[in-house]
Parts: C-alpha cells; sequence; structure tokens
C-alpha cells in the first residue's frame, strides 16, 4: 500500500475505485465498504484509493482539548488498512484551501484530475465543498460529465456503521472488550513505548512493562485487568495487563502495565503492541503488597485458562 501524507503528492492513477471517510477503527461496517473498493478495483483492473483526514480540524485549533480519543492512531489505521489489501491511502489535512473549494471544483480537481476517479463509493449523506454545500446529487449530475460510476451506501448500512463506532468507545470506556472486538472484528490493540515506573514491579516477583500510547489522542480501555497478547519485536507473547491508577500503592497516574508471560528482558524505549482479548476483574485496593501478590498469582491462573490454548 502507498501512503501520501497530502493530496498533492498523488499522481492520478488509471481505474481509481475511491472511497471517503475517516474509518475509526477500521471496523466490520468499515471492512464492507472498503472490501467493496478493493473488490471492485481487482475486477475492473484499476486500483483502490481511500481518501481520509487527518488530523482532525479539532486538534489543530484546540491542541489543549484532550477530548478527542480514537479507537485507532493513523499509523494503527494506515496497517490495518495494508492488512486488507487497500491499493493508495492518502492522508489529508483539512487545509482551509481544501475545505473552502465548491463542489463542483472539489470533483473536478480532487476527485477527477488528482485521484483519477472512475468509480465512488460513498454514504448516501457524505457532504463535501464549502460549508459542506456538495453531495451525492452533485456526484451524481456530474459524474457522466467527467466519466465516474457513483454508488451509493444505503442509509441503513451508514447508521449501523456509525452506530458500531460510537459503542465499541462507550464498551472500551466500560471495560467491555468482548463487545468492542466483536464489533471491530479483531482484538482492540495499543501501540505504545515502553518506559520506566517507580520498580515496585519487579520486588514482588512481577515486573510490569509500563505502556506509552504513541498518541494522546488514543482511546485507553477502562480500567481492569486484561488477557492480552504482546507483539515485541515481531515475537509473540502471552501476558496480563492492568489499566488503573494502582490504589494499592497509592497511585497518583493511571497506567497501563504488563506483566509478561515467559520473559525476562529489558525493553526500555522499546515500540510494544499489545492486543487485549478478555476482562478478567476490576481493579482493587490490597491491604499490602503481599496480598496483591497473591491476586497476581491467581489473575496469572485466570488469564491463562480465559486464553486458553492459543
Ligand atoms: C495483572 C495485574 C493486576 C494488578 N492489579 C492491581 C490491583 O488490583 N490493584 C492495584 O492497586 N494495583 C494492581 N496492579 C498494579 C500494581 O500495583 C503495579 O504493577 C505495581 O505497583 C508495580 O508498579 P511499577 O511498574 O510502577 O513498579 C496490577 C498489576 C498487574 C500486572
Ligand atoms: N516478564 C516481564 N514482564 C514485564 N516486564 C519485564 C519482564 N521481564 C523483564 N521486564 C523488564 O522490567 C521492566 C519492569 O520492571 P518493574 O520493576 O515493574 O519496573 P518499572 O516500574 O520501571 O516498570 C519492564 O519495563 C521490562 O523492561
Amino acid at each position: 500500500m502507498k501512503i501520501y501524507h497530502h493530496i498533492d503528492e498523488f499522481k492520478a492513477v488509471n481505474g481509481a475505485v475511491v472511497t471517503i471517510g475517516t474509518f475509526d477503527g477500521v471496523h466490520q461496517g468499515h471492512r464492507k465498504i472498503i472490501s467493496n473498493i478493493i473488490e471492485l478495483a481487482k475486477a475492473s483492473g484499476g486500483e483502490s484509493v481511500l481518501l481520509t483526514f487527518f488530523p482532525h480540524p479539532r486538534m489543530i485549533l484546540h491542541p489543549e482539548d484532550q477530548s478527542l480519543k480514537l479507537i485507532t492512531t493513523i499509523a494503527e489505521k494506515a496497517s490495518l488498512l495494508e492488512e486488507m489489501g487497500v491499493d493508495h491511502l492518502i492522508i489529508t489535512p483539512f487545509s482551509r484551501d481544501f475545505s473552502n473549494q465548491s463542489p463542483q471544483e472539489y470533483i473536478e480537481t480532487v476527485l477527477v484530475k488528482q485521484i483519477g476517479t472512475k468509480k465512488i463509493v460513498i454514504g448516501y449523506d457524505h457532504r463535501f465543498g464549502k460549508d459542506r454545500s456538495g453531495g451525492l446529487e452533485d456526484l451524481q449530475r456530474l459524474a457522466p460529465v467527467y466519466g465516474f460510476d457513483v454508488m451509493e451506501i444505503p442509509e441503513q448500512d451508514i447508521n449501523e456503521v456509525a452506530v458500531s463506532s460510537t459503542r465499541i468507545r462507550t464498551a472500551l470506556l466500560q471495560s467491555d472488550i468482548a463487545t468492542a472486538n466483536t464489533f471491530l472484528g479483531y482484538p482492540f490493540f495499543i501501540t505504545g513505548k515502553v518506559i520506566r515506573g517507580d520498580q515496585i514491579g519487579r520486588q514482588i516477583g512481577y515486573p510490569t512493562a509500563n505502556i506509552q500510547p504513541l498518541e494522546t489522542y488514543k482511546l485507553i480501555p477502562g480500567d481492569g485487568i486484561f488477557a492480552v497478547k504482546l507483539d515485541i519485536d515481531g515475537e509473540q507473547y502471552k501476558g496480563m495487563a492492568y489499566i488503573g491508577t494502582r490504589p494499592t500503592v497509592n497511585g497518583i497516574t493511571r497506567n497501563i502495565e504488563v506483566n509478561i508471560f515467559d520473559f525476562d528482558r529489558e525493553i526500555y524505549n522499546q515500540t510494544v503492541r499489545m492486543e487485549f482479548l478478555h476482562y478478567i476483574r476490576g481493579d482493587a485496593k490490597f491491604d499490602s503488597l503481599d496480598a496483591l501478590k497473591a491476586q497476581l498469582a491467581q489473575d496469572k491462573l485466570d488469564v491463562l485458562s480465559a486464553l486458553g490454548a492459543n
């Protein structure tokens, strides 16, 4: 998959089959639309093109506002789209120039000249151009003029997609990994860097790698203990993860930590990918580190049994 960080870097391709959207999470609903452009492109000997916008205007206008949280970072989204087999990913910022184009200008310059669109797969309610004044009707009107086809995704399908994005975020915030993973169609994951903690973990026999997500806008699940799988340097490990403020040790910060099974290596500053498979229990305050240690032994058994043989 080729990635372009601005629409201006893209050179029109032959038989472009295009879709446009945010696709946060690249979940089951998104996958239906995206598989459509991939299959249509294959069938017509063309190439699939996905146009997405990043950064979100709110991130540029209000960088201090940390309330916008996304299921996937832009890099995670790119890796999921690549796995699906998308040919071209255009990530373009919501600049003023871009959003000030009239619907006709946008269709002519962006879709036709810059992308070379032959077919566009688009939601019934997709809006574009200055003040969001353009829509499906403009695409349909100009399709014969510029020689492209429009395939509309009906309201019912769009509603399913919108509902599941919101439902995934809500489920994750409630530590409900099972629901989130069902909607996503793959296990939710965090890509993060291992940072130093208070070094208490190894004192109680359970070293925990503290994971710092690579982006501040990444949505972090609600508190609890989770069965996870990790990718460290291309190798797979199982582990038990903790998200919470560590009431037992009077922690202040909210940490993401993981004790990795059958592992004994210093991995500070390394980037790891951690997949969430099951929710095990809620956070708790223990009277002593010994009591916490006893619980950790039980957690390990519960995690191994939840992960089963695989
Ligand atoms: C599987 C797992 C479960 C945990 N459960 C709790 C808990 O219920 N309550 C709590 O206060 N801390 C819990 N912790 C966090 C420990 O308090 C934390 O790992 C310890 O303070 C070590 O911190 P450090 O990495 O900063 O040294 C848990 C950690 C793991 C890995
Ligand atoms: N099995 C393991 N699980 C997690 N981290 C491990 C493991 N073995 C070694 N480590 C290393 O030890 C560190 C965690 O030890 P810990 O005493 O909890 O320190 P810290 O408080 O800095 O996280 C990890 O960041 C990692 O580099």
